[in-house]
């Protein structure tokens, strides 16, 4: 069953179009992330689904029921905004409670609500304390409790852990997973951040200048991008341009690059585009050491050779980049690059990966 439905919603500001045509619905329970860069419309589209914002067209559905005529307090929404801090004269308890006195929670019930909900956020003990009282991390967990306070119908969260540092930021993001599967919130999350993207969201929707580009699970999103912006703005990715040299019938194509090396790309045919802009994610690439000269291509895989220009361990992974011989540069990502052999700048190696990893997307299409 669909909690929310927004049809065909459109917000603009004057000549500028904020939220153009989005139609979106959501599952009972389910966790979607709403990803895009900024300014794409992602904050609009949660107040308009808050109810601070009205739209221009289009409706929005909570539960079957069109809600464009009632007050953000009279919709059952839980929110976590970044304008909607914490109210810094109450205590904890105090800010947990704000909501439920609003929507008519029995005086009697609300003291042991608030209790369950501090143990849930894991701050028991702490209802007494004021906002300024506690850590960066301990306000969200607050601001979360009071978002969750009223059991409400969708849970919107607008950028929840942006204001934390790295360390706090992936700690509290597990957490934030767990506390919504436990309580089975139905929730929005809006980031610009993929990684947080990628792992909160049941589904993910990616948005581009007031637009929906692409929804899907995490993995689809990733390794099946719609275009070539939302591969770009999902995961790393190394480009190529190629133009099509000829096509097999098992779907693999041959493409020569701007720097003159041939490609193989497996894809299906709507995808054998005769000018192409080529992406292969540096975790698909496969690297090893030694190799002199050219090499032959293998059946369905790309072997390319290049010298290491630059290695940087990053805690499990390693990146390495390797200057190839006919100008451009590849960037491979090794995973528990501790337990294998590492490479030197300067050392000549061989970088292979699959046909079927290389993306093909119709060239000039803007990033
Ligand atoms: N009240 C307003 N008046 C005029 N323009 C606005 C108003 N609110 C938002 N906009 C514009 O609408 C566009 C979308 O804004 P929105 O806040 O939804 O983006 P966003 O995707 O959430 O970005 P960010 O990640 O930076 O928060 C932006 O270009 C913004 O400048």
């Amino acid at each position: 069953m669909n909690v929310l439905e927004l049809k065909d919603v459109t917000k603009r500001y004057g000549e500028f179009t904020a939220v153009d045509s989005v139609s979106l619905t959501i599952e009972k329970g389910k966790v979607l992330s709403l990803l895009g860069p900024s300014g794409c419309g992602k904050t609009t589209t949660l107040r308009i689904i808050a109810g601070f914002t009205s739209p221009d067209s289009g409706t929005v559905e909570i539960s079957g029921n069109n809600v464009g005529h009632l007050k953000p307090y009279e919709r059952n929404v839980g929110l976590l905004f970044q304008d909607y801090a914490l109210f810094p004269h109450m205590t904890v308890a105090q800010n947990v409670a704000y909501g439920m006195r609003y929507r008519g929670t029995p005086k009697s019930e609300i003291p042991s609500r608030v209790k369950q909900l501090m143990s849930l956020v894991q701050l028991a003990g702490m209802e007494a304390r004021y906002p300024s009282q506690l850590s960066g991390g301990q306000q969200q967990r607050v601001a979360l409790a009071r978002a969750l306070a009223t059991d409400p119908q969708i849970v919107l969260l607008d950028e929840p852990l942006s204001a934390l540092d790295a360390k706090l930021r992936l700690e509290l993001r597990i957490e934030l997973k767990e506390i919504l599967r436990s309580v089975g919130a139905t929730t929005i999350v809006v980031t610009h951040d993929q990684e947080e993207a990628l792992s909160l969201g049941d589904e993910v929707v990616v948005m581009r200048g007031g637009k929906i580009v692409q929804r899907g699970s995490p993995t689809q999103i990733y390794a099946a991008p719609a275009d070539k912006f939302v591969a770009e703005f999902v995961g790393r990715s190394n480009w190529f341009h190629g133009s099509r040299l000829s096509s097999s019938r098992d779907g693999v194509s041959i493409y020569v690059t701007s720097e003159g090396s041939e490609l193989q790309a497996k894809t299906e045919l709507s995808n054998q585009h005769d000018n192409a802009d080529l992406c292969v994610r540096p975790e698909n690439i496969e690297l090893m050491g030694g190799a002199v000269g050219e090499v032959a291509q293998d059946s369905e895989c790309n072997v390319v050779v290049g010298v290491v220009l630059d290695v940087a361990p990053l805690g499990a992974d390693m990146h390495v980049v390797v200057e190839l011989p006919r100008k451009g540069r590849l960037l491979a990502i090794r995973k528990n690059a501790g337990r294998s052999p590492g490479f030197v700048p300067g050392q000549p190696v061989r970088a292979q990966f699959s046909a079927s990893d290389v993306l093909v997307f119709k060239a000039g299409g803007s990033v």
